[in-house]
């Protein structure tokens, strides 16, 4: 048995056999070998120079503006600590892994000028990894810069978005990431309103051309996912355990990943009969992450995580009956139908999504077809109780599990929120609801902060705390790197150093010159000592 404890908002518990302590295990695929660089003589300089402020912060990580001293581009620095992730080492080269098959294929479309004439590209809104280097404290990623803050960030302080202007345009544009993802054989696992950053745009007018007359915030061009922490491939050997981890964000993970909670503990036989998960699960957080947009609250939450995976299960999610029956939100309803369908199975793909009329005015292709969207018929035979057709109460107020809003709501009558509902009609339910919304909003949002940020899926087999894991860690990398060299860049001494950055900012994106393949690095040219780098606004910090 095997459990890991990743940040607060994370837990991985890998079935059993699966190598998650950084000692290979010959079930689960190898990584490659370092890439040895040409010319590499002692550990050398860094050729990026960060700002003293943080961009954010992870559970094993900081996140820093950076810049490429040569190139003057701007780039986010990742920098995970070593002493954070001991005996995790494959998590983090997990991420690497990914981030690379990522890049590598976006480059190759972007190298083809791959267009096609659909109003959002899947590849254009994945973060990319340019360059990967480790330090004697840390593993550093240089990634795509995206500082215009988070969507996470967007929905709580707008209370909800818009639903034609920013919520199908963020969905579309997600959608089609998430197709490019899967039709490459990525499933991200960790798809949520935190992990979608805005980058840094330089060209304005960029996606005008493909605008037409459809009216929506500009800023889903800017839309990027990121965190690839949890991602995996589904395709290769070590996929097979991957699928059955019990790993996400509760609030959005979709009920075959509840189904393997305690895989840990599994049994051989059990762990056989447990059927492993795939890319469905990132179609069902979109559909979490869509009604969070829309409503401003998540639809499975509860006031403990044993009763929000309880209504996972069940596909039992809250609906505001007014919002239901409004038919403008009628194609807003139908989508999350599709992406909440139980079994995976039949859930729809990314590729048949985009045909559905809440998002297909993006996609030039699926709006040429005008076949209409074909709801899978699963859906009509649902038998959950809070079915999208019913108008009566909604079914969360029967239900023992109380969602958080309303739990609210009713926060000062004597009389249980179900017991309240029960009596109540739809009507009375409605005006309690409107009355009492504006007042439960900020509260909600509290609890949605802590809800969002906290949750994690905790599991009796956890045993290593992190506390624990920090207290005693040494790092070990393995395989071992070549002396002085490692990842895409070198084994650097200074890693870090302050500046005012003068410079004009560009788009990491257009950067890719410096590419991951770039394994040759620039000579060695002037190198300001970390002494005096204070003084120096650019510090120039050289490989
Ligand atoms: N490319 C980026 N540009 C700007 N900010 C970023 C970038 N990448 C990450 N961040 C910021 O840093 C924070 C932490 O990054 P990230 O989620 O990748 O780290 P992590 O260690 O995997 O965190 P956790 O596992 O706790 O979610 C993000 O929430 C975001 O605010």
């Amino acid at each position: 048995m095997t459990t890991i404890q990743l940040p607060s908002a994370k837990l991985v518990v890998t079935p059993p056999g699966s190598a998650s302590n950084g000692v290979e295990d010959p079930n689960v695929e190898s990584y490659a070998p370092w890439p040895v660089l040409e010319k590499t003589a002692g550990a050398a300089k860094c050729k990026y120079v960060t700002r003293g402020s943080m961009l954010g912060d992870g559970h094993f990580s900081v996140v820093k503006e950076c810049m490429n001293v040569y190139t003057k581009d701007m780039y986010a620095l990742k920098l995970v600590h070593k002493n954070m992730i001991k005996g995790k080492l494959q998590l983090i080269q997990r991420e690497v892994k990914l981030l690379r098959l990522v890049s590598d294929k976006i480059r190759q479309l972007e190298k083809k000028n791959f267009r096609t004439l659909d109003v959002f590209e899947g590849h254009h809104h994945v973060l990319q990894l340019f360059d990967y280097f480790e330090t004697s404290e840390s593993i550093a990623l240089v990634t795509q810069l995206c500082d215009k803050g988070d969507l996470y960030e967007r929905i709580i302080e707008n209370g909800s978005l818009d639903l034609n202007l920013q919520v199908k345009p963020y969905s579309a544009c997600l959608l089609s990431v998430l197709e490019f993802l899967h039709s490459n054989g990525v499933a991200h696992r960790d798809l949520k309103a935190e992990n979608v950053l805005f980058r840094l745009r330089v060209n304005k007018n960029e996606p005008e051309e493909h605008h037409g007359n459809f009216k929506y915030d500009l800023k889903a061009h800017d839309v990027i996912l990121a965190d690839f922490g949890l991602a995996t491939q589904i395709d290769t050997p070590g996929a097979s355990s991957n699928l059955k981890e019990f790993v996400g964000t509760t609030s959005y993970i979709a009920p075959e990943i509840v189904r393997c909670k305690g895989v840990g503990s599994m049994s051989p036989e059990e762990l056989q009969k447990l059927e492993r998960y795939g890319c469905p699960v990132d179609i069902w957080a979109l559909g979490v992450l869509t009604y969070f947009m829309a409503l401003g609250y998540t639809p499975f939450d509860c006031d403990t995580d044993e009763e929000t995976l309880e209504c996972i299960k069940k596909v039992d999610y809250y609906i505001d009956e007014e919002m239901r029956a409004d038919p403008k939100m009628k194609d807003f309803w139908s989508f999350l139908e599709c992406c909440f369908i139980e079994n995976a199975a039949e859930r729809p793909t990314a590729t048949s999504l985009k045909h559905h009329p809440f998002v297909k005015d993006f996609f030039v292709t699926s709006a040429s077809d005008h076949s209409s969207f074909i709801l899978p018929q699963v859906m009509r035979k649902s038998g959950s109780t809070s079915s999208l057709h019913s108008l009566r109460q909604p079914s969360r107020s029967a239900s023992s599990s109380t969602l958080a809003l309303m739990s609210l709501n009713f926060n000062n009558t004597s009389t249980s929120p179900s017991a309240q509902t029960s009596k109540a009609t739809s009507s009375t339910y409605r005006e309690i609801r409107a009355s009492s919304r504006e007042r439960s909003l900020k509260q909600v949002r509290e609890t949605l902060k802590k809800t969002l940020s906290m949750t994690s899926l905790k599991s009796a087999n956890n045993s290593i705390s992190t506390v624990q894991s920090k207290l005693n860690s040494t790092f070990v990398l393995e395989p071992k790197p070549p002396v002085n060299s490692l990842m895409n860049g070198c084994f650097s001494t200074t890693p870090e150093s302050r500046s005012n950055f003068s410079t004009p900012r560009s788009l990491s994106r257009q950067s890719s010159a410096n590419s991951i393949y770039v394994v040759s690095q620039p000579p060695a040219t002037s190198i300001s000592s970390p002494e005096n780098e204070d003084d120096d606004e650019d510090m120039g910090i050289v490989i």
